[in-house]
């Protein structure tokens, strides 16, 4: 059994930036036992900072990294950070997540590739990623996705066709639409029979006048889509033992990978001629 924590953390308009990494420094620290950690999308800027994104941007050297690093040593665990604000080398701003293993070292960076644009700043201020990585973790391949990203299975394909076998989802995921996280994160690990590790921001951000209320609700899903473990709607850090065998046991006993067709052999379809008959009498054509 390999042991995995989500820190599902707020991140209240009260706290400055410096005081909350302080803070999940110490919770992690309280925690410790885990080997691996997953917190939320933008949790130290906060996600909706949307006006304060360029001046809490950091490299990779920056303060939230610099934490995740010093702690996971110490820790002896790996750390998903969830995402920061980067300022790139080029001077574009990114949602980027970050990786370090039990060692300090930054193991993967994930740009989100689908910036985010209803009711969000996002993807006005911050430049989509270009690239995917599948690095070992203790659950099997692993792979980052943020949030939004929940919605494009053409990208959780080609994770899987990337030989992915965990996912983790940090997510800043309002709680207007909590059945489309519930309802998204076991569906990616039904299709694609493979761990799902989502970590979402709870609490209220936002402008104090029209606050939005992010969903909580972290998750983990197994390979055949059962919810081991969820948290509530405050900020928990939630631990579960889990067995990175079921990945092959699910799917040696349910073998659906081996029926998918590639992208491009679907594209190839034809069309069925007699539901063109049928659609041209429908059309009166
Ligand atoms: O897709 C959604 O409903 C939420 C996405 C989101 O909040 C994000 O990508 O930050």
């Amino acid at each position: 059994m390999r042991r995995v924590a989500l820190v599902q953390l707020a991140s209240p308009a009260d706290e400055t930036r410096e005081q909350r990494i302080e803070r999940v420094e110490a919770l992690l620290r309280a925690n410790a036992g885990a080997e691996l950690y997953v917190l939320p999308e933008l949790w130290s800027a906060g996600y909706f900072s949307f006006d304060r994104y360029a001046e809490l941007a950091e490299t990779l050297d920056g303060p939230t990294v610099s934490m995740g690093r010093r702690l996971a040593r110490e820790l002896g665990a790996a750390i998903h950070l969830g995402s920061i604000v980067e300022r790139g080398a080029e001077g574009a701003l990114h949602n980027t997540a970050v990786l370090v293993d039990a060692d300090g070292r930054i193991a993967q960076t994930y740009r989100k590739i689908h910036v985010f644009g209803y009711q969000s700043l996002e993807s006005q201020l911050l430049t989509p990623g270009d690239s995917l990585s599948v690095v070992p973790g203790p659950l099997g391949p692993t792979a980052g996705t943020t949030c939004y990203d929940l919605r494009f299975p053409g990208l959780w394909q080609e994770l899987s066709d990337r030989g992915a076998e965990a996912v983790v989802v940090p997510a800043a995921w309002p709680a207007a639409r909590r059945e489309h996280w519930r309802l998204l994160t076991q569906a990616r690990a039904v299709e694609h029979q493979l761990w799902v590790l989502a970590c979402n921001a709870c609490g209220e951000q936002g402008e104090p006048s029209a606050p939005v209320r992010l969903g909580g609700t972290s998750r983990i899903v197994d390979p055949a889509g059962r919810v081991v473990a969820e948290c509530g709607e405050d900020e928990q850090v939630l631990m579960a033992d889990l067995d990175p065998g079921s990945v092959a046991r699910v799917r040696a006993e349910f073998p659906v990978l081996a029926d998918r067709l590639g992208a491009a052999d679907y594209a190839a379809l034809g069309s069925d001629p007699g539901a063109e008959a049928g659609a041209a009498r429908a059309h009166g054509r």
